[in-house]
């Protein structure tokens, strides 16, 4: 494997930002340093102006291999990740079989082996009748435990309290939960139906699945985590009001954490006239209020993740009515630019946008060696330019379905390059297709 030293790079990492030369060798970080160019490198990458990140972490992805292949594969859409500064990720068990068993899982593990150009871990879902896989699951097989508490692409619910007492009870690992109530989003589905038929305007999404709805199945996730003792990450909040389930305080003390995602903290219902079901997501994308009230979260330390819960459909797909458009954005390309961006705007500093990252992923999941800018970690880095704008170009996605909620968008900043276990994923506006990730592992 070759050696790379990267010259007078910005470095953003733990809290700090400093100038430094970070010179790789045989895959990792082999030394920090003011001055490394006497180190015998087979390339030197000159950083100066530009920014370096460890390479975002996403723990939430669709990327619908096996079976939702016409959606999106491993290849297509960890190649967007990289050329977006994504070098990990975990990928969701709503495929097609539903990753529910150790077979299916090790059947991901194999195919990302051969297909992946991030790094990469796979959750096991939960479903009505797999207490016994959850049970036996090895802690460091899987990322974490997937439970939809509430309907979702790709039937998975599971809403009984006595079965997600036996989750939460015996999980021997990470649970994390997509939290909206069904009764209730299935009444007020109902009630507009009966006022618009199945034509229902795509601004009434957050109406249906509403703040009320997240906050009650969210409540009872963090309810069941406190009885049991559940180490429980609650995925993609979007409503005001679920913040106050949360606390700040150090990571390493929280047994309850909490995740939101890149488009909650872009979009508001304000865009739905423009976009439609181009930002339908589940939970949806809410009021303007809800969304200030997460950016604050995360400044806070309620939040401790930021992630994409990137999930394709294909445009066709898209252009139904209401019931028929499938809920879902592929993000993963433009998640790091549309964090930068709240940087622009003084909303984040660059600090914060790497601990969630990044750093609190690694933590939180208790990953190897990996999610900081530390000799002896793996080399996953992120060059970015922070004055290079990036145009949101249809022509340019790597995500099969080509197209993204963004489209037409002009971000400040743009991915220069993305290293993947110290291999060039990503430079110059192209995917290096030779590059192939790592399982992830786990310190458990
Ligand atoms: N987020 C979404 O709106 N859709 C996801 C499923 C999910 O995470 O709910 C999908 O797989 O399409």
């Amino acid at each position: 494997m070759t050696s790379l030293l990267i010259t007078n790079a910005l470095v953003v990492n733990e809290g700090t930002l400093r100038e430094l030369d970070v010179y790789i060798d045989d895959g990792r970080i082999a030394k920090l340093g003011a001055d490394l160019s006497s180190q015998p490198a087979d390339r030197v990458i000159d950083a100066t102006g530009k920014h370096l990140l460890p390479g975002m972490i996403d723990d939430q992805v669709h990327f619908r291999e096996p079976g939702l292949t016409h959606k999106g594969e491993i290849a297509t859409e960890s190649a967007a990740a990289v050329a977006g500064g994504i070098t990990s990720y975990f990928e969701m068990p709503n495929a097609n079989p539903l990753t529910i068993n150790r077979e299916a899982l090790e059947d991901k593990y194999q195919r990302a082996a051969q297909k992946s150009l991030a790094n990469f871990a796979f959750y096991l879902g939960a479903s009505n009748d797999n207490l016994e896989n959850i049970k036996s699951l090895d802690p460091k097989a899987a990322c974490g435990i997937k439970v939809f508490m509430g309907a979702s692409t790709g039937n998975m619910l599971v809403d009984k309290p006595e079965i997600l007492e036996g989750i939460f009870q015996y999980a021997p690992t990470i649970v994390v939960t997509h939290c909206e109530d069904t009764p209730m989003i299935k009444a007020n589905e109902d009630q507009y139906r009966e006022q618009y038929g199945e034509d229902i305007p795509m601004s009434c999404h957050p109406l249906i699945r509403s703040q009320e709805a997240c906050y009650k199945s969210s409540s009872f996730a963090v309810e069941l985590a406190k009885r049991f003792d559940t180490r429980l990450h609650v995925l993609h909040l979007t409503t005001e009001k679920e913040m106050a389930l949360f606390r700040a305080g150090p990571l390493a003390e929280k047994r309850i954490t909490a995740e939101a995602c890149v488009h909650h903290l872009f979009f508001s219902e304000e865009d739905y006239e423009a976009k439609g079901s181009l930002i339908k997501c589940n939970p949806a994308v809410k009021k303007a209020s809800d969304r200030q009230a997460i950016l604050d979260a995360i400044n806070s330390d309620l939040i401790d993740v930021v992630a994409t819960d990137h999930a394709p459909h294909t445009w066709d797909e898209k252009q139904g009515t209401y019931f028929k458009a499938p809920a879902g954005l592929p993000l993963v390309q433009h998640a790091v630019v549309s964090m930068l961006e709240h940087y622009h705007r003084g909303q984040f500093s660059l600090e914060t946008i790497v601990q969630k990252t990044s750093h609190n992923v690694a933590q939180l999941f208790q990953i190897e060696n990996r999610g900081y800018i530390r000799e002896g970690y793996w080399a996953d880095l992120t060059l970015v330019d922070l004055n290079a704008p990036t145009v949101v170009d249809d022509q340019k996605l790597y995500s099969k379905c080509g197209w993204s909620p963004f489209g037409g968008y002009i971000f400040k900043s743009s991915i220069v390059a993305t290293l993947v276990n110290g291999e060039v994923a990503f430079e110059a506006g192209k995917v290096n297709q030779s590059v192939r990730g790592a399982r992830i592992a786990f310190e458990r």
